[in-house]
């Protein structure tokens, strides 16, 4: 037997929030009235950090002024120590970062590490996913994707690693939770061809090829900008429904997404009747 296990209302929107997936295909079957946003399978798929970047590196965005690539990485189920190997076998670059494989919503899972060398691999904890840590002069952007909309904002994020410091440097690192910080990259003084926005035409390519791959309106890519590159962007992690209330004018947004719902459910109904 499965449940809604809460309900309420807020400004005449009813929210359900149900214990399982078949709770929530029953009640999508027997009210089909019912607007479902984004489809919880397709939610889930972002919820792997393998999963959430697959046929990103296909999209084929010629003539959108840049280029989108994803890290180099590999997965590791369950041995870090024999994954040693395979990493030189992947032709992975430390340093890596390690990043638990699934997104849970813990803060576990958010909890990401740096490795400079082979043998610190053996303190990681799978399963994880390994990936290529790109250089990007410290700047991240959050793209946020309200259905059609897109809004960008930068943020701070972790600075080069030199030539200098790959050689010497061994072990594990934990990150600290940077991006998340509150300190406005807009405030500050920045060499403007690492802050520079990622080209309008290319974000908005990739966020179309991505909306219709992954089946969601409600998403945030992350970006970077390859250091000492002009147009090369590194996509390195896409979340379900962020922190929306750090999105420029989101309020404004979300209404005019709403009503673009409402008004697109009641021209098909006109179009029935
Ligand atoms: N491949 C990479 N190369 C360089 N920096 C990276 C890479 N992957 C992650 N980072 C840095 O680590 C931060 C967190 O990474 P990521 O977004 O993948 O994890 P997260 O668990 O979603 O963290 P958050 O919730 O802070 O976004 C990024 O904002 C960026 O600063
Ligand atoms: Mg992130």
């Amino acid at each position: 037997m499965s449940f809604c296990i809460s309900c309420w209302e807020m400004n005449g929107m009813m929210l359900l929030r149900f214990d399982k997936l078949s709770a929530f295909t029953d009640y999508q079957q027997k009210h089909p009235e019912v607007t479902v946003l984004d489809p919880p399978c397709a939610i889930q798929r972002i919820y792997n950090r393998q999963s959430m970047l697959q046929g990103i590196a296909d999209i084929n965005l010629a003539d959108c002024d840049g280029m989108i690539c994803v890290p180099k990485q590999m997965v590791v189920l369950k041995n870090t120590t024999s994954s040693t190997n395979e990493v030189a076998e992947a032709g992975l670059n430390f340093p890596l970062v390690a990043k638990p494989l699934l997104v849970d919503g813990t803060a576990k899972s958010h909890q990401l590490f740096l490795a400079y060398d082979r043998l610190s691999l053996a303190e990681l904890e799978p399963p994880l996913v390994l990936q290529e840590f790109v250089n990007h002069g410290g700047v991240l952007f959050k793209v946020f994707v309200v259905g059609d909309v897109i809004k960008v904002v930068r943020r701070f994020s972790l600075p080069n690693v030199s030539n200098c410091e790959k050689e010497k440097v061994a072990g594990v690192f934990q990150f600290p939770r940077v991006s998340s910080s509150a300190a406005s990259v807009d405030k500050t003084d920045l060499d403007p061809r690492v802050a520079e926005l990622p080209p309008k035409p290319l974000l908005e390519g990739l966020v179309r090829e991505l909306r219709n791959r992954l089946g969601l309106r409600l998403f945030n890519i992350d970006m970077i900008r390859e250091h000492g590159s002009r147009d090369v962007f590194y996509v390195i992690d896409i979340n379900y429904f962020p922190g929306y209330g750090k999105m420029p004018d989101y309020e404004q947004v979300f209404i005019d997404f709403f009503l673009s719902l409402a008004q697109a459910k009641h021209n098909k109904i006109q179009c029935v009747s």
